[in-house]
């Protein structure tokens, strides 16, 4: 049961040490409002993956805990989690594993429990979501990068999750799909955490951005302004592509306009 008024996703004190003994996460502190869409940027080994993994029970804390919708994550509530929180990991082959498109997104809700009619529901809206129904019945190694990545992401809707936690969703896409995929993470109106390199997309998905590094949060605030926060960047090897101004953005977006 959902704890009315909690927060989508709250981390505290969280801390995790791999077995041999490197310490990636180091007293994460974050709190994600329902509805809330967040950019989770950071160099390389910063640890994004690593609290990525947290946030549904991939991984387990050392120190802290994690809740989601005021449910704290453990032994028993593991199971809930994991259909409240759905992770779109960064190679689409991970979630596509099936003779078909189709089998691949009834995978999880079957896994769940569903079965029959609302199964079969289910994978069209999935599908449907993603414009891939068109597609159904193709294996995934028929598809193109960005289909496969479209795919995965309705593997994860059918499951029906308040929460998406996408790991650089824009990697080796093409600018109609990154645009498109844009256009239906955006119309999908979920809790959403973004972990990515790529700033512009991070800064068309997301309004708010929190800045790891070396296992702990450097920064957070409105993406506009950690955008525009060269020396932030450059600190946190963070780098806009030539010409981006986040100057612009931010007038724009102030203006409504963005
Ligand atoms: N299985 C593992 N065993 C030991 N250390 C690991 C393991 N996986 C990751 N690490 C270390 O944990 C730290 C955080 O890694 P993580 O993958 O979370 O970083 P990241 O921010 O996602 O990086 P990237 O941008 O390169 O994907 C890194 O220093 C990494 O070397």
């Amino acid at each position: 049961m959902t704890v009315p008024g909690a927060p989508a996703i709250a981390v505290t004190g969280l801390g995790f040490t791999y077995p041999d003994g490197h310490v990636a996460l180091d007293g994460i502190d974050l709190t994600v409002r329902r509805g809330e869409r967040v950019a989770l940027l950071g160099p390389n080994g910063a640890g994004k993956t690593t609290l990525m993994l947290h946030l549904n029970g991939v991984l387990r804390a050392t120190a802290g805990e994690v809740a989601i919708s005021g449910i704290k994550l453990g032994d028993k509530s593991v199971r809930d989690i994991r259909r409240r929180v759905g992770l779109v990991f960064q190679d689409p082959d991970d979630q596509l594993f099936m003779s078909t498109l189709a089998e691949d997104v009834a995978f999880g809700p079957a896994n769940f429990g569903v079965a029959g009619a609302e199964l079969a529901a289910r994978t069209d809206e999935a599908l449907g979501a993603v414009s891939m129904t068109a597609h159904a019945h193709r294996g995934a190694t028929h598809l193109s990068g960005g289909q496969r990545r479209r795919g995965a992401l309705a593997t994860v809707l059918a499951c029906c999750p308040d929460i998406l936690v996408l790991d650089e969703p824009s990697a080796n896409l093409d600018p109609l799909a990154r645009r498109e995929l844009a256009h239906t993470l955006l119309g999908l109106k979920r809790t959403m955490l973004v972990v990515t390199h790529d700033l512009p997309y991070a800064a068309q998905l997301c309004e708010r951005a929190v800045v790891i590094d070396a296992g702990r949060i450097v920064a957070d605030g409105p993406i506009v302004d950690i955008l525009a926060d060269a020396a932030l960047l450059a600190r946190h090897r963070l780098e806009l592509p030539w010409g981006f101004d986040a100057e612009s953005l931010r007038r724009a977006w102030a203006a409504g306009v963005g």
